[in-house]
């Protein structure tokens, strides 16, 4: 990695507008400094995509739809229908967190595992060592054995050496490798959340998705670094097999006693673990609603405060905080009992060794010595076993929540086309940064995974969908569309539009007409239910998706910024390409951003707070257009502000955007006259289809619902 110094980006000075640079192998990071980046050149990728060319080409003339089997409109053959047996493997549900995948994972650190067995090992044999020492050094004592005390003292130092030194090889080993598994599945699911179709936001929480990376991951990790002591985890259940090797092998007729204390434990384990399935595993969505309770509330503060709502969100949370405590009390009282019983099932065990084992050393059938062992092994025992009985709770919960994380990230909720263009992005090394080496772990099925790497290779992407976005007309031919979550409710119904590629067409109608709908199906956040979009005649479902969002900008009523700082938001419209600072300063410019922002205390570094929160609505929009304007998009979505801006900030506003829209063919859901007066058709959408389409002037002539719409002032016109 490699700092420049002296530039704001990092990178010489460009003309404006601003030119892709493909070859450039370059990623932005923060630096430390306050007004400079660092730059990182590319890494090769180890690429994860090795079935790629042994791919079979017969079906190269077609292309991945997500759309349903049933079109009518899509020429090319499918083979996602044509094969069945793909199409099978297809459908199937692969979950996230596979045991197959952490072993695979785990056996990626070979050096360190075999480290870890290996300290195990001699760990538990110092630590099984040491009972059968004090016997002997107890028969010493009292003179029935000759062995010189003083070498017998120092095997027991040596071991009391070894143990705690194999102990931190063992622990930093098993550590080490379970944190670098804990990050590969962090990243998996991350990745996996991202690229799920979007109607699965509209269904899930955000504090519910947060708590599958947190709560329940953390289940996950805590089964090995909350296991690491003596008495947990590994290192018990090395000492269980072990202990119960060694009793058998030094009195045949006594270790079955320590036997059945095993198998009495295990029983109550085994209950145990049925009854808590559904404690821990409701435990754990109290635990998720609490996050997502306080996400809400602190996300939505503003409101809650103008409206008093404190009370409320404290009701709210101090409720669920109740639930929390009742259902770990729940779990808090499972665990006591269990422990009790376990308890009790040992003690009866020691006292059958004490009658038994002290009645055989009467009547001189067993040495003083070996009994002395047998009652260290028993505590040995004793410890281990209740220490695997906890590690077994960790693991039911960690079991819970790995079933949680499962169900809520099924694959057949991915979005195919997105996941497919973020593979092929990452195969053809678009994305430049190591730390996304993360993400490059193999875990598809083999079969599907070839599946879908046929579908990548038949999208189209790269130059030939900008040409054809810069070249041709946007159309949606009688589209049908529902949203997943209310699947029974029509929103658009054989809706028709032509958007002229380099003009402006300003769509308005009525509230919850569908004009919002229309830009998410343009920006492919959702695909029709019936009907197609088409760029130049093109199927837009046969483009790369990635590819598509590079070609379209969209520009909200309320655009929301990461907290990052300004510059970096206005960077974020290329992120996965080198940005040079004079790019973003011309850009702001251009959306008459620059003075507001060299204004501010750090410039461009200045941080604008969770969402943008910091800047004025205005400040806002400007700096969105700035980021849409340095993106350099053929095509434009534009929802206008109804947003109360001030007249100087309305005119900043709508200068910015007249720059915007020149050349571009731009779809805007307009508030305002003058946009809809400049535009080059105005299409009213009204009950989920076109009513009317036409200029400002033909519309008002034909006195239908726009005119009325004018009329009763509506459009929210100035
Ligand atoms: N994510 C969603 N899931 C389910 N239904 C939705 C979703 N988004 C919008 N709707 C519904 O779709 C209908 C059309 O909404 P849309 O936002 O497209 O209207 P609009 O014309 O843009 O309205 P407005 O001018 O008020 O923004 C509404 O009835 C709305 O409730």
């Amino acid at each position: 990695m490699a700092t420049v110094p002296n530039t704001f980006w990092g990178l010489p000075l460009t003309p404006f507008p601003i030119q892709r640079r493909r070859n450039h192998r370059l990623l932005l990071h923060r630096s430390n400094g306050p007004s400079q980046f660092s730059i990182s050149t590319a890494q090769p990728f180890r690429s994860q995509f090795v079935n790629c060319r042994k791919l079979k080409r017969s079906v190269v003339s077609s292309a991945y739809i997500t759309g349903p089997a049933f079109d009518a409109f899509v020429s090319e053959s499918d083979p996602k229908f044509e094969e069945s047996d793909d199409s099978l493997v297809a459908v199937q549900p692969i979950e996230v967190i596979r045991w197959g995948f952490i072993w695979k994972l785990v056996s990626r650190h070979k050096l360190k595992l075999l480290a870890s067995v290996f300290s195990l090992v001699v760990c538990t044999t110092c630590s099984l060592s040491l009972p059968l020492l004090s016997g002997r050094f107890f028969e010493v004592l009292i003179g029935t054995r000759t062995d010189p005390l003083l070498e017998l003292l120092s095997k027991v130092a040596l071991l009391y050496t070894l143990e705690p030194i194999f102990t931190i090889i063992y622990v930093a080993n098993i550590t080490s490798i379970w944190e670098k598994v804990m990050s590969s599945l962090r990243g998996q699911i991350f990745r996996r959340v991202l690229i799920q179709k979007i109607d699965f936001f509209d269904r899930y929480k955000v504090g519910e998705l947060t708590a599958l990376l947190t709560s329940d991951l953390g289940s996950l990790k805590n089964i090995v670094s909350e296991n690491t002591s003596r008495d947990r985890g590994f290192r018990a259940l090395s000492e269980v097999v072990g202990t119960l090797s060694l009793l058998f092998a030094l009195s045949p007729q006594l270790a079955p006693i320590l036997g059945l204390l095993i198998l009495a434990v295990s029983i109550l384990v085994a209950l145990f673990k049925r009854s808590t399935v559904n404690v821990f595993q409701a435990h754990g969505l109290v635990q998720a609603s609490i996050a997502d309770s306080v996400t809400e509330s602190f996300s939505a503060i503003r409101t809650v405060r103008s409206f008093s709502g404190e009370k409320r969100q404290m009701s709210v949370f101090a409720r669920q905080v109740l639930e929390f405590e009742s259902s770990s009390i729940k779990i808090g009282t499972f665990k006591s009992f269990h422990e009790s019983v376990t308890r009790v099932a040992i003690y009866i065990s020691l006292m059958a060794l004490y009658c038994l084992g002290g009645s055989k050393v009467k009547a001189g059938e067993l040495s003083v010595g070996i009994m002395a062992s047998f009652i260290g092994y028993t505590f040995t025992l004793t410890f281990a076993v209740q220490g695997l009985v906890n590690t077994f709770g960790d693991l039911r919960a960690a079991l819970a929540a790995t079933e949680r994380i499962n169900s809520v990230l099924s694959d057949a909720e991915i979005d195919e086309a997105l996941a497919c263009s973020l593979e092929k992005d990452m195969k053809q090394k678009k994305v430049h940064d190591e730390t996304l080496e993360l993400y490059l772990v193999n875990d598809s099925h083999e079969k599907k995974q070839s599946t879908k790497t046929r579908y990548m290779s038949t999208l189209k992407f790269g130059s030939s969908v900008r040409n054809l976005a810069e070249t041709g007309d946007v159309c949606l031919e009688d589209v049908d569309f529902s949203y997943p979550v209310r699947p029974d409710v029509e929103i658009l119904r054989g809706l028709n539009l032509t958007l002229k590629c380099g003009t402006v067409t300003a769509l308005v109608g009525p509230s919850g007409a569908g004009k919002s709908t229309v830009v998410q199906l343009l920006a492919r956040f959702y695909e029709p239910t019936r009907g197609r979009i088409t760029v130049a005649g093109e199927d837009l479902r046969t483009f790369d998706k990635s590819e598509w969002a590079r070609v379209v900008s969209l520009v909200n009523q309320e655009p929301v910024l990461f907290s990052v700082s300004v510059g970096e938001n206005i960077a974020y419209a290329l992120p996965d390409e080198y940005v040079s600072k004079d790019d973003v300063v011309k850009a702001a410019k251009a959306a008459n951003a620059h003075e507001f922002i060299i204004s501010m205390p750090q410039g461009y570094d200045t941080l604008v707070g969770e969402r943008g929160g910091l800047l004025s609505g205005g400040q806002r929009q400007r700096i969105a257009i700035a980021r849409a304007l340095l993106k350099n998009a053929p095509i434009l979505i534009l929802d206008e502000a109804t947003s109360a801006l001030d007249t100087i900030s309305e005119r900043l506003v709508q200068e910015a955007l007249d720059h915007l829209m020149k050349g571009r063919t731009t779809l805007v859901i307009a508030h305002r006259l003058s946009t809809v007066q400049n535009a080059d058709q105005i299409a009213l959408c009204s009950d989920g289809k076109i009513a009317e389409l036409g200029t400002h002037l033909e519309l008002l002539e034909r006195k239908g619902q726009y005119a009325s719409l004018v009329d009763t002032q509506r459009l929210a016109f100035e």
